[in-house]
């Protein structure tokens, strides 16, 4: 016998009034993570320095208040998660997919009674049936790799708007996907140095406030990326950062007198985000990686968006191309460093220049949005059919492969697809 249907507003209303071990009865998946079992960022420190014998004093500062969590968004505890959604609010894939999965149909229905929301902004439900009381639906903006004054402003107003709607609504624990970085193309590194950065921001604009800001990653690229920058843009007083740190190698953050090196390295990070239409992937590649919380339940995938996967794999080839002449530039900047004699380089440089502009006259640009309308016409390009459903993989290859190699997911409730199909035709 199929389930009754619920209705949004009242499962809403009765939930909302739940109390934590009520409420744990109803989550969809009892392989629940609580708050208590994220480390802060300074925990995760403390854990290093205690392997090392040291002590620590002080806290209480930035970093009792992030933390840094690689898996399932949909499994965390929290006050609310911010779903990275398209304009439609009706679902799709990557995130946006498995929240509306482990959610639930009241999701959906509760999404679609707020008539979609614009890329930059940020609205809020309930969380359903999942361990999250709530949900921060945000549209990031569609860079397809480049990175551009509007796409920079959008994508920081993501994170404003959904920090600004945990405030309103009195909530103190967040977690946040990386938004955009998915079938939205915002490169990694500028994406996690704007999450990063707003982040900061607000926590310093509002230190009465006990929050606790997870930054949750799935892809080993992005925990590398968001480790590194953390280990220079969080520290308290009392934390320092250790040359390995700064350049990047994976040791866990550790507790040291802050460095010089320290506020150059946040100084150059500053530099990355501020060059406009900068084609910044030194991600080596956007491997996904097995983690035990990855939602397993999570649809792994319908077809139906081939023709968006091929254009972005033409998009990533164009961006590896763009990154592969960028890394040559690197090595020849550091035989640079090394005195080596110049002159051939500089010829090099000024050939592969004259390619490149060469290039980029026959390349079609990518479509420059001059305002919101471009880019929601953009997403809208980009986002063809939204019952489409992908895991969150950023790279089109990957993506592809997923999508021909999948079964048809049980994905979102057939009762909410089959309502979605007459809301698509009266649209
Ligand atoms: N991936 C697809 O093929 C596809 C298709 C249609 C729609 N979408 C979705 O993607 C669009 C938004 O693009 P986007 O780049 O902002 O989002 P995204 O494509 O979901 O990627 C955002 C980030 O979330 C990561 N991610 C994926 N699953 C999880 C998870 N369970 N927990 C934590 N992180 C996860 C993903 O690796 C990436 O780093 C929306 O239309 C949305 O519906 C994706």
């Amino acid at each position: 016998m199929s389930k009754k249907k619920k209705d949004w507003k009242t499962e809403k209303d009765r939930l909302l009034r739940l109390d934590r071990e009520e409420r744990r009865k109803e989550y969809r998946r009892q392989d629940f993570i609580p708050l208590d079992k994220i480390p802060t960022w300074r925990e995760d420190n403390q854990s290093n320095e205690k392997e090392e014998g040291k002590e620590l004093t002080g806290g209480g500062g930035l970093t009792d208040k992030v933390s840094l969590y690689k898996g399932d968004i949909t499994v965390l505890e929290v006050d609310a998660i911010v779903n990275a959604a398209n304009s439609s609010l009706l679902g799709g894939g990557g995130v946006d997919g498995c929240i509306h999965k482990a959610a639930g149909s009241c999701l959906y229905d509760e999404c679609h009674s707020l008539n979609g929301c614009e890329t930059g902004k940020a609205k809020i439900t309930c969380g359903y049936d999942l361990p999250a009381r709530y949900v921060i639906h945000t549209v990031g903006p569609v860079a397809r790799g480049h990175v551009g004054p509007t796409e920079t402003n959008d994508l920081t107003s993501c994170y404003q708007n959904s920090l600004r709607l945990m405030k309103e609504h009195g909530l103190s624990t967040v977690a946040f996907p990386c938004i955009s970085t998915g079938i939205y193309g915002f490169p990694n590194e500028p994406a996690a140095e704007i999450a990063l950065n707003t982040v900061k921001s607000w926590i310093e604009e509002n230190p009465d406030k006990n929050t606790r800001v997870i930054f949750c990653v799935f892809l080993e690229t992005d925990f590398a990326i968001y480790k590194k920058k953390m280990a220079v843009m969080f520290q308290d007083n009392d934390m320092e950062v250790t040359e390995e740190q700064l350049k990047g190698d994976n040791t866990p953050p550790s507790v040291k007198s802050t460095t010089k090196e320290a506020s150059e390295e946040s100084n150059r990070g500053k530099e990355e985000t501020g060059d406009e239409d900068e084609v910044d992937n030194d991600a080596v590649g956007n491997e996904d990686v097995e983690m035990a919380s990855q939602n397993p339940e999570c649809p792994e995938e319908i077809t139906g968006n081939e023709e968006l996967i091929e254009e972005n794999n033409d998009e990533e080839n164009a961006n590896q191309d763009a990154d592969e002449e960028m890394c040559v530039d690197e090595g020849s900047d550091k035989k640079e460093d090394k005195g080596v004699d110049n002159d051939k380089e500089k010829e090099k440089e000024k050939e592969k220049d004259k390619d490149e502009d060469k290039a980029d006259e026959e390349q079609p640009a990518a479509p420059k949005t001059e305002d919101d309308n471009d880019t929601a016409k953009s997403t809208e390009e980009m986002e063809g059919n939204p019952e489409v459903n992908n895991t969150g993989t950023s790279n089109g290859e990957e993506m592809k492969d997923l999508v021909e190699g999948s079964e048809e997911p049980d994905s979102i409730p057939t009762d909410s697809i089959q309502s979605k199909d007459t809301v698509e035709k009266k649209e």
